[in-house]
Formats: structure tokens, C-alpha cells, sequence
């Protein structure tokens, strides 16, 4: 198995350039999109964060309180890390099964935005491609893109690995500072560069 960890800060353009390695044909397992399955009504993990944080994290027909839990995490660090002793277990064990699916891929891509923070998923991992942009655009193009306030969205890049920590750890990096085509023209280079690497390392 060929992974990609996908990575970056929030806003960075993790989402947007997986989906043009999807348009490539390239198999993606977004933990993001794991987490928000696995907190639907009805997962017995709900029943865990129910426990442990109580009703008022929970909507009236069993899902999370995204909104509620976002506010209270970004603010309390130990609640954000016992969010995260709950999730973070079935989520790699979740991304695991769905990596082992497409094990026939050329390369398949995994986004992930706490790669450097959470080292869970090293043993998987063959390189690391970091999505990076200004912090400026991180927060303005969240805001569009959410409705989060400023203050959120930087408490949120606080909680985070800082953009020189994540650069220096990365192998590679997509500057997407600029345009839509100019990311896509970006992440068709680094997709060359994969199906080559995946064909050499046969
Ligand atoms: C706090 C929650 C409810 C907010 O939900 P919301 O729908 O607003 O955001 P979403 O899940 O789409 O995440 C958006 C972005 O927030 C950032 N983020 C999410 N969780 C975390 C975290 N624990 N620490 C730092 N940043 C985080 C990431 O950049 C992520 O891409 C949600 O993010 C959550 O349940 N987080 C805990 C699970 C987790 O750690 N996820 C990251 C997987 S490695
Ligand atoms: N080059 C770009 N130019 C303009 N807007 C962009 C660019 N890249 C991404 N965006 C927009 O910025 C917002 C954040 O991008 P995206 O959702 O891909 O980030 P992300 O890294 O997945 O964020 P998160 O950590 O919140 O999941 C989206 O609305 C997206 O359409």
C-alpha cells in the first residue's frame, strides 16, 4: 500500500485538493469525513460523548452538537483532548479498514489534518504532502466557507501545529496561496511525481 497523508491547517486546502486527486482517479480516505460518520445519531460513540460531556453536546434526534462541541473544545484544551481520547481510537481504526479497501491503488491518498499532532498514522504512511497557505487566507476563506468567526477560526490554528513546524516535517508542499487552476495544475505535478514513485518502489 501506497499513502499519501494529506495534510495542512484548517482552511488550507486539504479538502479541495483531494478532491482533484479524486478527479485523478486516486482513491481518498478523509478522517474529517470519518469523524462526522462516526457522530451521527445512533453510533454507540455517541453514547460515549454523551457520557462523558452530557446532553447539551447532543442534538434532540442523537447526533453531535457540532456548534457546541466546536466552541467548547477550542477554548477548554483538556476537554478538546478528551474529545479526542474518545474519537481519535475509532477513527484510525475506521481510516485503517477503509485505506485496506483500495489496496490495489496505484497510491491512495489519506487527508488528515492532525497528521504531525496526533503520529498515529506514521506506520501507514510512505510520504507526507503538506497543503499551505498565508494564515491570513487559512482565516478568511474559513469564515466564507463556515460562518466561524475570527476568533474561532484562531483558536482553532492555536490548538494546531504552527505553519513552520508543519513545513519543516513535511516531504512535500502545495502552496496554495493562489488560484483554483493554479492548485489543480499543483496537485496534477505531485500526482506525476506519486504514480512514478509507486512504479520505482515495485
Ligand atoms: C470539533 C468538531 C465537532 C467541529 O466540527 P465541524 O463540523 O465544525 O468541523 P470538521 O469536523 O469538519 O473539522 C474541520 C477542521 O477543524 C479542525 N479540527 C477538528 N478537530 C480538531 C482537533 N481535535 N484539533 C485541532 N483541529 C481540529 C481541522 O482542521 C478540521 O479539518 C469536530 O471537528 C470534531 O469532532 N473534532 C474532534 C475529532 C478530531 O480530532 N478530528 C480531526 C481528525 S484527526
Ligand atoms: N486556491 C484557493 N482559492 C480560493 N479559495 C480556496 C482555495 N483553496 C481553497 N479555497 C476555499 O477555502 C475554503 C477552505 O478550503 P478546504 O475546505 O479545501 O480546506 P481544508 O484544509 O479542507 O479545511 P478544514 O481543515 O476546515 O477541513 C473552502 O471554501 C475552499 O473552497
Amino acid at each position: 500500500m501506497y499513502v499519501i497523508a494529506l495534510t495542512g491547517g484548517i482552511g488550507a486546502g486539504k479538502s479541495e485538493a483531494a478532491k482533484i486527486f479524486a478527479s485523478l482517479g486516486i482513491p481518498i480516505v478523509d478522517v474529517d469525513v470519518i469523524s462526522r460518520q462516526l457522530t451521527t445519531a445512533g453510533h454507540p460513540v455517541m453514547t460515549k460523548i454523551a457520557d462523558a460531556f452530557g446532553r447539551d453536546f447532543v442534538t434532540a434526534d442523537g447526533a453531535l452538537n457540532r456548534p457546541a462541541m466546536r466552541e467548547r473544545i477550542f477554548a477548554v484544551d483538556a476537554d478538546r483532548k478528551k474529545l479526542e481520547s474518545i474519537l481519535h481510537p475509532v477513527i484510525h481504526e475506521k481510516a485503517l479498514q477503509e485505506l485496506d479497501k483500495h489496496r490495489d491503488a496505484p497510491y491512495q491518498v489519506l487527508a488528515i489534518p492532525l497528521f504531525f499532532e496526533t503520529n498515529r498514522y506514521s506506520g501507514v504512511v510512505k510520504r507526507t504532502l503538506l497543503v499551505d497557505c498565508e494564515e491570513a487566507q487559512q482565516i478568511s476563506r474559513t469564515m466564507q466557507r463556515s460562518g466561524m468567526t475570527e476568533s474561532t477560526v484562531r483558536s482553532i490554528i492555536a490548538s494546531q501545529a504552527s505553519r513552520s513546524y508543519r513545513r519543516a516535517l513535511a516531504n512535500d508542499i502545495i502552496d496554495n496561496t493562489g488560484t483554483f487552476e493554479e492548485l489543480a495544475e499543483k496537485v496534477k505535478e505531485k500526482h506525476e511525481k506519486y504514480m512514478q514513485a509507486c512504479v520505482d518502489s515495485e
